[in-house]
């Protein structure tokens, strides 16, 4: 029967000589020294004794999803089959398994441990046979014997041997290991992570990371928050690639542009402004209204004044705005706001269309907004509708009784008459434009006006415009911000919400909003004032930048040709009519298949701020015939970067428009001055005239430069230098610090101590 010796086997079983004398004192059998012979059947009941704790230890990993059965099952069939890392895990567990049973036991090194899990599994140091276990087994039985009669010198060769192949076994597994996973995987987190959240991401339980973590000497908990650079060199070591998610700007995610489903809008009602030129009732107008609804039996307040209010005509409302008048209008458009659907242009019917009718006829128009026309004062003995009637149709706009489509309605404000029809005219026309939004979301709209009230604090209108807007709702609106404390309707009621085309005051902001600001209800306050805050620091940037120019005719031609410019918009100031008129024709008459030349308005006088603010919002420019920008329009213009151009001929305005549309127009120069000089002696010399003899003072002085020669700091006399001579000779450039003589063209009648100035003209790009 063959023997083997204690340490032989505790070899084979990959655990300790003391381990392995410790049970076999425990199974009874006598051991003085690890050099003892075990009988083949001691050695059979202990190998019985580890098999049951390794196979336990084999299935708790396959249980751990560690193990493809599959791989393990081949691998206990085949041992030839190279390694994958997981086996490598494993031996590892056994390992641990082994230890704990022996605390004092020395790890084995890896080459070690794998070789006695290949031994266990295939029953042989290294067999190439691929047979069954029964053969397995019998091939172990001769290994025994075989290693009984081994001398110490072929066991040391055998054991190098073994130790090679195993080495090769690690490197193929290795190498399986680089095959199997070619590319790391790539993964995005934050600028932070916690260690549970790296853990997700990198596949791992989230204490296994931070084991690993302590392992190198790093004490996190798993709600440690690490930076994105720490996190990155951990998933390395996993094989995970970390990239920073892109900060989503905050602006973006509250400002995003609104797509709605056509299933999620809803009626809403028509918002109104009420225009017209100057004393034809667009107050009284707006109060008949208010009135009427009132003495309908609607609760409440006349008195209340909120800048808009809602009127009910058979169960539908209509929001008018309470401040009458285009400018306020374009002044909230060129804010970027649109808020109104409907116009309602008061003409009063004893005085006709004038200036401002026409003026505020052309800011709807530019705006999209549809027109209806109240001719108002119908009550006085000289009212004329037919004339109104006739002097809109120069506007394009034809009442509908004379076969147009322009709805007029015969109103007084005083009498009340026609307001009823009035208002059934603005629900007919709401009711055909289809307006629509989704109430059911956060609310968005404008302020309409806002101001700072001692007890209350910043106190504002808004409009609603769609979704819905609730008390207690985190609100920004441009840079102020906060919750809603308390919302009061048109009627002065305490509402706790408010749907779209719904004005309400609300109560809660940081500061006073401006009008026309737009206001969005965030997702929490923190992000109300973050975006309040980033408002503030882009409002401070933009101050730097300034505010971005509009179309101008220097830059048409490039606009045209990036595709920016469909349209070119115009308003036009001149003296009389007549130009007005020629102009306009002229210059439409420049339309292409690029560009629509388009008279937005059209005036006699001087350029006013209302036409600034109209040309600002409708991104037009201003030409002027034989008419100056008033002081305020001018400093205005400037401040909205409006191109103001003025002319006195048509011929030339039609000329620089046609130039700028083909990006032809002529360089621009401007002058450069070049250098000063003090005339300190005349000569008079025959055939030239008068030389001055004078001395360079700053700059220098050139051939052909162009001159004013200054007296007192009068100018008297700006023209051509005809010579510059250094001495006898004509030369080329006089520098600061030398004598010179100059000559100018038809030009002698000099004195001592006048200064000469020396500028030269230079092209400037557009
Ligand atoms: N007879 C008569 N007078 C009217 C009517 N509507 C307004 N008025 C008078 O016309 C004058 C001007 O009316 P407002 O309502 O102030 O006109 P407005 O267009 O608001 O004027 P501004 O605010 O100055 O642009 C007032 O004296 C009104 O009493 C009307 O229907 N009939």
């Amino acid at each position: 029967m063959s023997k083997t010796r204690i340490y032989e086997l505790a070899k084979e079983l990959g655990v300790s000589n003391k381990d392995l004398m410790g049970k076999l004192q425990g199974m009874g059998v006598e051991v003085s020294s690890h050099m003892g012979v075990l009988d083949a059947n001691i050695v059979e009941k202990v190998k019985g004794l580890y098999r049951p704790k390794v196979e336990a230890v084999e299935k708790e990993i396959v249980k751990k999803g560690n193990v493809d059965s599959k791989n393990t099952q081949a691998k206990h069939e085949k041992s030839d089959k190279p390694f994958h890392k997981k086996d490598e895990s494993k031996k590892e567990v056994i390992k641990k398994e082994e230890n704990k049973n022996e605390p004092n036991k020395k790890e084995p090194n890896k080459n070690e441990a794998v070789k006695t899990n290949v031994e266990k599994k295939s029953g042989a140091p290294k067999p190439k046979s691929g047979g069954n276990k029964k053969d397995d087994k019998n091939k172990k039985g001769n290994k025994k014997d075989q290693k009984v009669r081994e001398n110490p010198m072929e066991r040391r060769r055998r054991e190098r041997e073994e130790e090679a192949a195993l080495m090769a076994e690690l490197e193929a597994l290795e190498a399986a290991e680089r095959a199997a996973n070619p590319n790391p995987v790539m993964k995005t987190i934050p600028e932070t992570i916690t260690v549970k959240d790296l853990a997700e991401v990198i596949g791992k339980k989230g204490s296994d990371l931070v084991m690993n973590l302590m392992k190198k000497g790093k004490m996190l908990t798993i709600n440690a928050l690490l930076d994105f650079d720490t996190a990155a060199t951990i998933a390395q070591e996993y094989n995970v690639i970390l990239e920073k998610e892109e900060e989503k700007d905050i602006m973006e995610t509250v400002f995003a542009e609104e797509v709605e489903d056509d299933s999620v809008l809803e009626e809403r009602p028509p918002v109104v402004v009420v225009m017209g030129h100057v004393d034809h009732g667009k107050t009284s107008l707006l109060d008949a209204i208010r009135h009427s609804s009132v003495t309908k039996g609607e609760a409440g307040g006349i008195t209340q004044h909120i800048g808009a209010y809602t009127v009910q005509i058979g169960g539908k409302p209509i929001t008018f705005l309470d401040t009458p008048g285009h400018e306020a209008f374009t002044a909230m458009r060129m804010r970027g706001a649109q808020i109104t659907d409907i116009a309602i242009l008061v003409v009063a019917a004893d005085d006709g269309v004038m200036p401002q009718t026409v003026e505020a006829i052309n800011h709807a128009k530019a705006a999209g907004v549809e027109i209806i026309v109240a001719i108002n004062k119908m009550d006085k003995p000289s009212a004329n509708p037919d004339r109104v009637k006739q002097e809109l149709t120069e506007f394009q706009l034809l009442a509908e009784d004379w076969g147009g489509e322009t709805i007029c309605v015969p109103v007084s404000a005083i009498s009340q008459e026609g307001i009823d029809t009035l208002l059934e005219m603005i629900t007919l026309v709401a009711e055909m434009k289809e307006l629509r939004a989704n109430p059911n979301k956060n609310a968005r709209g404008v302020i309409i006006e806002a101001q700072l009230d001692k007890g209350r604090g910043p106190v504002a209108t808004v409009l609603v415009q769609s979704g819905t807007l609730q008390v207690g709702d985190p609100i920004v609106a441009g840079s102020a911000y906060g919750k809603i404390r308390a919302m009061t309707d048109d009627k002065g009621r305490r509402v706790k919400k408010a749907g779209p085309s719904t004005p309400v005051e609300i109560l809660g902001l940081s500061e006073v909003p401006t009008a026309g600001d737009g206001f969005y209800v965030a997702e929490s306050d923190k992000q109300a004032r973050q975006v309040a805050e980033s408002i503030i620091a882009r409002n401070r940037e933009n101050l730097i930048k300034d505010t971005p120019q509009k179309v101008s005719l220097d830059d048409l031609f490039s606009q045209i040709q990036s595709g920016n410019m469909k349209e070119l918009n115009i308003v036009v100031k001149a003296d009389v009519q007549g130009s007005v008129e020629a102009v306009r024709q002229s210059l439409e008459r420049l339309t292409n298949e690029e560009v629509r030349v388009r008279i937005i308005h059209g005036g006699v006088g001087a350029i006013t701020e209302s036409d600034v603010m109209l040309a600002s919002a409708s991104n037009a420019i201003i030409i002027g015939f034989n008419v100056r920008p008033e002081p305020a329009a001018k400093a205005f213009a400037d401040e909205e970067k409006v191109d103001v151009r003025l002319y006195r001929v048509i011929y030339n305005a039609i000329e620089d428009v046609t130039a700028a549309m083909k990006g032809m127009l002529d360089p621009v120069f401007e002058e450069k001055v070049l250098g000063h000089a003090e005339i300190r002696q005349l000569f008079k010399a025959s055939g030239v005239g008068t030389i001055a003899g004078s001395y360079v003072k700053d700059g220098k002085f050139v051939r052909n430069c162009q001159v004013r020669i200054l007296r007192d700091n009068i100018v008297i006399f700006e023209g051509d230098l005809e010579s510059l001579k250094r001495f006898k000779d004509d030369v080329k450039e006089v520098a600061a610090g030398y004598e010179c003589g100059l000559v100018f063209k038809k030009f002698n009648d000099l004195k001592e101590g006048d200064w000469v100035e020396a500028f030269t003209m230079v092209e400037v790009p557009r």
